[in-house]
């Protein structure tokens, strides 16, 4: 079972990932991103799925014409671990 993070880590995460709101319950990372079109918002789409799968990590998300909303938790803690902060920080890499 992988160890949820601690307040302070959540806390440091917050200020380090500055595109992503950290959920009212701390149990998750959020960002929204908007593209030009659904081709471009459906590429990145096809290029996180990817790092997901690499990384064995998930995202829940949703995708409406051009906007993606992307939400990072960890299943196995029921909230935050360094899985998602790898995983947020590999998107912001290609967004
Ligand atoms: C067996 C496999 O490693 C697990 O089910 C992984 C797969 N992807 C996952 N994704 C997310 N977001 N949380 C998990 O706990 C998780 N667990």
């Amino acid at each position: 079972m992988i160890a949820r993070l601690t307040d302070s880590e959540i806390a440091a995460a917050a200020q380090e990932l500055g595109h992503w709101q950290v959920s009212a319950d701390r149990t998750a990372l959020q960002r929204d991103f908007r593209f030009r079109n659904f081709s471009e918002a459906w590429a990145f789409m096809s290029r996180v799925a990817l790092l997901a799968e690499a990384q064995d990590h998930h995202p829940e998300w949703s995708n409406v014409y051009n906007r993606v909303s992307i939400r990072l938790t960890t299943h196995d803690c029921r909230g935050l671990s360094a899985r998602d902060l790898r995983l947020a920080r590999d998107i912001d890499a290609i967004a």
